[in-house]
């Protein structure tokens, strides 16, 4: 049976219309489906707000006991409790989930090795019996990017991958399919063109994609958690717009091995 586990990402949740495009889009999926969301933006907003200052290292957030506290409010309160409520309305029976609930997502804290990030951690463990418990009974999980360490710790662990080790766990059980949603319409050959959308990634074409320097940025660790999954059995990976979500005809990115 096919699953759709679904990303969305932090620019996407900030803006009102677009949040309420994607829930609509993705409310109207058919079968089994996961959410799982990223808020970034969000979170150094508050950070800023609260006089806490965000340090970023190769796209992974620097995360103190007290950015750790703001994620958790942010990710795992507000974000993720508007987007529940939001999809309720829309007749999709959504169910919040951090790391920590149900036991859904293990992890153990970043080795130190050029950089100590803190709070962040590597995903060890992702409870497939529980998703499937919970998907066989209709019922759509919505991930947050916080996970848990079985002893009492939160971490913070980067949306891309939550999604992406999701959707390898349960790709024995189910047919799955990653969609990387964000608000461009796919991988762009020019940044500043948003019709240059490369509309088909192999591995080959995504070595020299980096030594042209076109995929950078947030661009680089959400490739490699594609092609990480496509190479751990996950049937389809697209990345594009809200307007992908239920349309195959919509222009996007497909990553192929
Ligand atoms: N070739 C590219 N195509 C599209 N976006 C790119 C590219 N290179 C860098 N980017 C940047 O990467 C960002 C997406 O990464 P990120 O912010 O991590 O995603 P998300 O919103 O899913 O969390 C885009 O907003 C864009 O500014
Ligand atoms: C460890 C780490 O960096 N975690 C990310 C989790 C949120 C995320 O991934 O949000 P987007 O998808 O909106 O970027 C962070 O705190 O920014």
């Amino acid at each position: 049976m096919k699953l759709s586990i679904v990303k969305i990402g932090g620019n996407l949740i900030e803006k009102e219309t677009a949040l309420e495009q994607v829930l609509e889009n993705f409310s109207k999926i058919e079968g089994p489906k996961i959410l799982v969301h990223g808020g970034g933006k969000m979170a150094t907003q508050m950070a800023e707000k609260l006089g806490v200052e965000t340090k970023m290292v190769d796209g992974r957030r620097i995360t103190d006991q007290e950015t750790l506290n703001i994620i958790t409010m942010v990710y795992g309160g507000l974000v993720n409790k508007t987007i529940v409520a939001k999809l309720q309305a829309k007749n999709c029976n959504a169910l919040g989930l951090s790391g920590a609930d149900l036991n859904s997502i293990k992890s153990v804290k970043r080795p130190v090795k050029t950089h100590d990030f803190g709070f962040v951690g590597d995903i060890t463990n992702v409870n497939t019996n529980m998703f499937s418990l919970l998907l066989n009974n209709t019922i759509t999980p919505v991930c947050c990017a916080i996970s848990h360490d079985g002893d009492g710790q939160l971490f913070n662990t980067n949306a891309d991958t939550i999604a992406s080790e999701i959707a390898i766990a349960l790709a024995n059980e189910f047919e799955a399919e990653l969609y990387y949603c964000f608000e461009k319409k796919g991988v762009l050959r020019s940044i500043e063109d948003e019709d240059s959308v490369i509309t088909d990634i192999n591995t080959e074409i995504y070595q020299a994609l980096i030594k042209e320097n076109i995929i950078a940025d947030g661009m680089l660790p959400k490739l490699h958690n594609c092609f990480h999954a496509l190479e751990k059995n996950v049937h389809k990976v697209y990345i594009g717009s809200v307007d992908m979500l239920g349309n195959e005809k919509e222009i996007r990115t497909t990553i192929t091995l």
